[in-house]
């Protein structure tokens, strides 16, 4: 297979062998920090072409390196022991243009700066891109603006003067309003331009979204993340995409600079179904870790030292492993607020109850929720769910 080869570090000492656009989203990438490691055998200097096979035979050649994942299609990550760790990313010939630095669409809109589409915009616009912003709130369109983004005063605009527009918007009901209330993205879309909706929404918020953009003759992706603050600004999100295929392909190297996978499902509503399944699963194991957390404490046990032993097993999950240090000393930093995580299990809900399949223990697990919002918790991380059973606990006492 023919590829061309991005090599993610600090520095790229051969700009003549990468284009400097190009050297600026491998750098979003980096990972490692003060090691250089030479692109020059990889990258031919015309048009950035390599086979993987000489490209992987040239990576071994350097330190212990241990292929972590290698897709057949668009992502191989390697890792570079002990010192350092560096990604190697490798478009495949399949992309829609064979040189990387030609496939980044002209301009981008990004609609909704809060704690995903702040980092996800700037991502995009550290990676070179030309990015227009419009927050509900502008000021938070400050920050990026200072790094160089264009600020417009509507949706509309935004979409009229880019090629694709990214949302990111708190709920169905947000996501439908900028898209398509007045003013709205849908108002400034036309043939050639694509958007983009990452929000958390339900498949049928979804499709209307889609049915009022193409009706303007646009092309329209759901994309959905996994992936919570820290992933957004390290450009490691998961993006869930159904839709428009051509736009899915427009937007791949876009859906690269801000995640580290992307995974194309089909139809319009396949996207929001995997994000709240992946959601509602998510919900539940939240809640169930805070039952076990106080449990453990309420017959004598240290909640610290089950975390730790949890992180040693077959349950073992990162979400624990981050969350649980902090739960225990009833600490809830917002990453993901507790708001968003109530709303995707009841969109969840729906979507189990459209199809008739029995969900008891999100069920219950969207109560315990319900509890933590009106114990006033709604803008603190999901994790916060934990007060809403020491509430319960004191209710009953
Ligand atoms: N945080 C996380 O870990 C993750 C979140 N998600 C999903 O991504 C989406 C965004 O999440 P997140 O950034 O955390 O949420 P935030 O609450 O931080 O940001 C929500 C954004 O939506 C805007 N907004 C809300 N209501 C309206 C409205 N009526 N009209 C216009 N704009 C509006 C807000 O504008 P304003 O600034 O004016 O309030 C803000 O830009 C959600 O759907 C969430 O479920 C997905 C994966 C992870
Ligand atoms: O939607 C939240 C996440 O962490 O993913």
């Amino acid at each position: 297979m023919n590829v061309s080869l991005a090599i993610c570090q600090e520095y790229t000492e051969n700009p003549n062998k990468i284009s400097e656009r190009m050297a600026k989203i491998l750098t979003v990438k980096a990972s490692c920090s003060n090691h250089y490691l030479t692109s020059a055998p990889i990258l031919s200097p015309s048009n950035g072409q390599a086979s993987l096979s000489k490209a992987m035979a040239l990576c071994s050649s350097f330190c212990h390196l241990k292929p972590i994942h290698f897709g057949a299609k668009s992502i191989s990550c390697f890792s570079f022991k002990p010192q350092f760790s560096v990604q190697v990313k490798a478009f495949s010939s399949q992309d829609s243009s064979s040189n990387p630095k030609d496939m980044i669409p002209g301009r981008i809109g990004f609609l909704g700066l809060g704690i995903m589409g702040s980092p996800m915009a700037q991502n995009l616009i550290k990676a070179g891109c030309d990015v227009s912003v419009w927050n509900r709130t502008k000021r938070k369109c400050d920050p990026l603006i200072s790094l160089g983004a264009k600020y417009e005063p509507s949706p509309e605009e935004v979409a009229a003067s880019c090629d694709v527009t990214f949302a990111m918007l708190a709920d169905p009901e947000s996501a439908v309003d900028v898209a398509c209330g007045k003013n709205g993205a849908a108002s400034g879309m036309s043939p050639g331009k694509g958007y983009v909706d990452a929000s958390t929404v339900d498949g049928a918020t979804s499709k209307l979204i889609s049915t009022k953009i193409k009706s303007t003759g646009a092309l329209f992706l759901e994309a959905p993340v996994s992936g919570s603050k820290k992933p957004a600004e390290d450009g490691q999100l998961i993006f869930l995409t159904a839709g428009d295929k051509s736009l899915y392909e427009t937007a791949a190297p876009l859906l690269d600079i801000m995640g580290k996978s992307r995974f194309y499902l089909g139809d319009v509503g396949n996207g929001a179904a995997m994000k709240l399944v992946v959601n509602m699963i998510m919900g539940s194991m939240m809640a169930s870790f805070s039952e076990g957390l106080l449990l453990s404490e309420k017959v004598g046990l240290d909640p610290s030292v089950l975390v730790e032993v949890i992180s040693q097993g077959a349950i073992s999950a990162p979400m624990y492993s981050m969350k649980g240090p902090s739960m225990v000393r009833s600490l809830y930093p917002t990453a993901f607020p507790l708001k968003h995580q109530q709303k995707d299990l009841r969109l969840a809900l729906g979507l189990a109850e459209s199809v008739s399949q029995p969900t008891p223990i999100a069920a219950a697990a969207n109560e315990l929720y319900k509890v933590a919002k009106s114990c006033g918790l709604s803008d603190e991380d999901f994790s916060a769910v934990i007060e809403a059973l020491k509430a319960k606990l004191e209710e009953r006492s």
